[in-house]
């Protein structure tokens, strides 16, 4: 199987038991799953989780990444200081949906404390199904690489 089928998924400890349902559920849809974990409820500090699934992404080793956190917030943060990483939290899918048509966002966090399971592979399915609209998009997100230097 090709990258553009490879997804990689990561949390902190607050997210295992989302994470694996999204896992499972991605599986089920096709995609070649690379689990970065954790596996057990130890604290895991999230800026190395989201490091080192948005090093998968950047690496062009996997296609899409979806992380997780408590609020998504911090996983995001981290993952979005890696060089060619865009990354937005969602709790809607429309917002989910928005960010792959407009911002060509190659990433996907979500909050465990905020969204339930059932809404939680809402999120995933419209963030995994929509594609880059390009054109007046396209300048942007290139105004946005620029800005990495
Ligand atoms: O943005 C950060 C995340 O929400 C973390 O999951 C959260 O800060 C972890 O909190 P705690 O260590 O209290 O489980």
């Amino acid at each position: 199987m090709g990258t553009d089928k490879r997804i990689v998924l990561a949390s902190d400890h607050a997210a295992i038991g989302l994470r694996r349902a999204i896992a499972a559920h991605v599986a089920s849809k096709g995609w070649e799953v690379e689990d970065i974990g954790p596996q057990t409820p130890e604290s895991v500090p999230y800026p190395e989780q989201g490091a080192a699934a948005a090093g998968r992404v950047a690496s062009g080793d996997c296609r899409f990444g979806i992380i997780l956190c408590g609020t998504g917030q911090g996983i995001m943060m981290a993952a979005n200081k890696v060089r060619g990483i865009r990354c937005g939290v969602c709790s809607d899918t429309f917002s989910a949906r928005m960010i792959r048509q407009h911002n060509d966002a190659n990433m996907l966090s979500i909050g465990a404390r905020v969204v339930g399971e059932a809404l939680a592979l809402d999120i995933v399915d419209a963030f995994l199904s929509a594609e880059f609209e390009g054109g007046r998009h396209a300048t942007r997100v290139d105004m946005i690489a620029a800005m990495e230097g």
